[in-house]
């Protein structure tokens, strides 16, 4: 797998943003260390989740950034990015492998141990755990687990653990200490004032 990014941008599905520009200003600041993570509403189609998917790789590309596209496996191959990410109501994460080949960035969501090292033995390249935080990026999550549900998470496996999950900077010292590689954030970085800005400083907490 090639090296994986410490900081994870998932695109903001809400109503009224511009997942593009937030990248834009991103880019240029984390450069390689941005994994761009492109998501979609579940009623989105392919052709809307394509277009957006296919604007990312280009803009990641000069940068040397990974692109990824959240469930939709055949989105991420049609567009040529690195890879994707499923969860529990997405393919198996052994089927995800398959579609995706041998060599391709696979993330799997993990809240457990024992789901995270069935993650790892089917395929996954990283885990997603979390919600760390309480988050309203997302409805219907589980309550948050914690810098400690983190540390059993991070435990129990050999790959990248990148916690999600109302993940800000002032947070990322205490998932770092409890074993997270990385982070995945919405908000952090699409509700800011300055993303570039919001970008240097998660960056300044994850590789202090
Ligand atoms: C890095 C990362 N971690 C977790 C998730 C959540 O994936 P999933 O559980 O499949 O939920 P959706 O994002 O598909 O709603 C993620 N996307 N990225
Ligand atoms: C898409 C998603 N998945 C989560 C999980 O825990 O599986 S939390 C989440 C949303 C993260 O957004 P924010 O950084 O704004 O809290
Ligand atoms: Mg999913």
């Amino acid at each position: 797998m090639p090296s994986l990014g410490r900081l994870h941008l998932i695109t903001d599905t809400r109503p009224g943003r511009d997942p593009l520009a937030v990248l834009r200003a991103a880019l240029p600041v984390a450069r390689a260390e941005l994994v761009v993570q492109v998501r979609v509403t579940d009623d989105a189609t392919d052709r809307e989740a394509y277009d957006l998917a296919r604007r990312a790789v280009a803009l990641c590309a000069p940068y040397g950034a990974m692109c990824l596209v959240n469930d939709r496996l055949h989105v991420a191959l049609a567009v040529g990015a690195a890879g994707g990410h499923v969860g529990a109501d997405d393919l198996p994460v052994a089927a995800a492998r398959r579609v995706l080949g041998p060599t391709a960035v696979l993330g799997a969501t993990a809240r457990a141990p024992g789901p995270a090292a069935e993650a790892v033995a089917g395929g996954a390249s990283y885990l997603g755990v979390g919600p760390c935080h309480a988050t309203d990026t997302k409805a219907g999550l589980p309550d948050p687990i914690g810098p400690e549900g983190v540390r059993a998470v991070a435990g129990a496996v050999a790959v990248p653990v990148i916690a999600i999950g109302g993940v800000t900077a002032a947070a990322v010292p205490a998932l770092r200490a409890a074993g997270a590689y990385g982070v995945a954030v919405v908000g952090a970085l699409s509700a800011a004032a300055d993303p570039a800005r919001a970008t240097a400083e998660l960056l300044g907490a994850l590789t202090c």
